[in-house]
């Protein structure tokens, strides 16, 4: 397929504001790739990189060269240009970068060139496309949407399915099955006000403890044993002791869904900062792991000796946790039968009450009678924390002065739109230590677009937990409303920007 092809239908979708004309444009795209092709063809519609980082910034980008005349450029070549750009390392490796990157933009139409700049630059991102594109598949291929969604989420990856599809047809949607080593998309939750609200969403539930660790995936098949992170990236090696955790365990085969997280010797959370560094770092891990150990704490099983449990109800999947997994594993949690009953409802209150004495964030409140939703963010999980706090990104920073001076210290923070843009809440330059002015200098510039001097503009990408006392109204920014005293917590690589808040949860905290 042409990268032509691409960027023209790329064009008609964001023109057009009609879900079934999109879809339709992206049904015909489907019928016309290659299976091999999907991979590809899916990100850069979304405007991501299936390399994620090449290390091209935008002075590498600002200097285009002149276009060719005629399409020839395929996704293919496109697609090994930019993995050969993204390998490229060492001494001179920024000269090399760019002459690479002007060789792609070289062989590319105007047309073409303008789409791979927007692409490269991260101006391309639309949210919504992996749910168009679901639709859009499965009309190309003649199956129901629902269960190509199911075997994305079981797959984990669009693009995987997208390439079996249009290879095998719908004949291919029966592969997909959850699989012990093969990680599914986490399920998550929605946000409630309070322990009462909770309550009434959603009738009989358990009211557990959030703890503020790492999402963590443990799959294991006999003696061998995988641990994921919720992008699904394999993180085993760095977290020896989850793997020690699941081999204690009375099964022959297993999947586990929970959190990990630095407690000290009294049981309280560590900073969030110190949990997210281990499992960020792939440096002598023996070492680290002796000087901050971590606890593996499970919330829910997806399958067991060699039967999927993601269908039960959540009351039946937390029994088979209770059998497999011994007491300090797993979370604690308060069954309430009968929220309609006072007692039931004071002691669930309560129970959230001590959990945040413990130094723990807040609760999440569960349906009993609910499957495990992969990948979905459903209602019947309701996390409830008092400390308000967002996941925005980073869509800008300015230098510093005087002891800041040479940091990149005030971020412009984003919410992100229906449409996969972002718009600008406000800025923040407190709460972060020197070390973290240190690192967030190296990573913005790193995604640098443009720096006047003052403020350096990124491609947004970085997602950082702010916590806030509130909203503002103000016409100055795009949403109509800013941020009260926001502050950072930390940086949340575990997240992509695509998962970031939206302005639609910003706009629900408004008094
Ligand atoms: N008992 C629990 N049950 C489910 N998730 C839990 C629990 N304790 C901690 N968590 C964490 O909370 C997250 C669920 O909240 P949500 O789906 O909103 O994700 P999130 O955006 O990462 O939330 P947050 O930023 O508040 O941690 C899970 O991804 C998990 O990492």
């Amino acid at each position: 397929m042409l990268l032509a092809e691409i960027a023209q239908v790329s064009g008609r979708i964001a023109a057009t504001s009609a879900r079934s004309e999109k879809v339709a444009l992206l049904a015909g795209l489907f019928r016309d790739a290659e299976p091999d092709e999907a991979p590809v063809v899916i990100p850069y519609l979304a405007g991501r990189l299936p390399q994620r980082r090449i290390g091209v910034g935008w002075s590498t980008l600002r200097h285009a060269p002149a276009p060719a005349g005629r399409a020839t450029l395929t996704v293919g070549e496109v697609d090994r240009a930019l993995s050969a750009i993204a390998a490229v390392t060492g001494p001179g490796a920024q000269g090399e970068r760019k002459r690479l990157v002007g060789a792609l933009l070289a062989a590319a139409t105007a047309e073409e060139q303008h789409f791979l700049l927007r692409l490269i630059g991260g101006e391309l991102r639309q949210g919504a496309l992996d749910a168009l594109a679901v639709e859009g598949l499965a009309a190309a291929v003649g199956a129901p949407p629902q269960e190509v969604r199911r075997a994305v989420m079981l797959g984990g990856s669009l693009g995987a399915v997208a390439r079996a599809l249009l290879a095998a047809g719908p004949a291919a949607l029966a592969g997909f099955r959850l699989e012990v080593g093969r990680p599914v998309l986490p399920m998550l939750a929605h946000s409630a006000k309070d322990v009462d609200e909770a309550l009434d969403r959603l009738g009989p539930c358990a009211v557990e403890e959030k703890l503020d660790g790492i999402r963590v995936q443990v799959h294991r098949d006999g003696g061998t044993v995988r641990v994921y992170t919720r992008t699904l990236d394999e993180i085993t090696e760095r977290l020896p002791e989850l793997t020690a955790a699941a081999l204690d365990l009375p099964v022959s085969s297993v999947v586990l869904d929970g959190e990990v997280i630095a407690l000290d010797p009294q049981g309280r959370p560590r900073p969030f900062q110190e949990t997210a560094g281990r499992v960020g770092s792939r440096l002598d891990v023996a070492a680290a792991g002796t000087a901050l150990p971590l606890s593996p704490v499970f919330f829910d099983v997806l399958a067991v000796d060699g039967r999927e449990l993601l269908e039960l109800p959540a009351a039946e999947r937390h029994a088979v946790l209770a059998r497999v997994v011994p007491g300090p594993l797993r979370v604690r949690r308060l069954v309430v039968a009968d929220p309609a009953e006072q007692r039931d409802r004071a002691a669930a209150r309560e129970f959230s009450a001590e959990v945040l004495r413990r130094g723990h964030e807040g609760v999440v409140v569960k349906a009993l009678d609910a499957p495990y939703s992969a990948g979905r963010r459903g209602a019947s999980w309701l996390k409830v924390k008092p400390v308000h706090t967002l996941d925005l990104v980073v869509l800008a920073a300015e230098w510093g002065h005087g002891r800041r001076r040479g940091k990149l210290s005030n971020l412009h923070l984003g919410a992100r739109r229906p449409d996969g843009s972002f718009a600008m809440l406000g800025k923040t330059f407190k709460g972060m230590t020197d070390a973290m002015l240190t690192w967030q200098t190296e990573r913005l510039l790193g995604l640098a677009l443009n720096d006047d001097g003052f403020v350096v503009t990124v491609r947004p990408e970085l997602v950082v937990e702010v916590a806030f006392d509130g909203l503002q109204r103000s016409t100055r920014y795009p949403a109509g409303v800013t941020l009260r005293f926001a502050r950072v917590l930390g940086y949340r690589e575990d997240k992509r920007a695509e998962e970031a808040d939206t302005v639609e949860t910003v706009l629900g905290f408004l008094p």
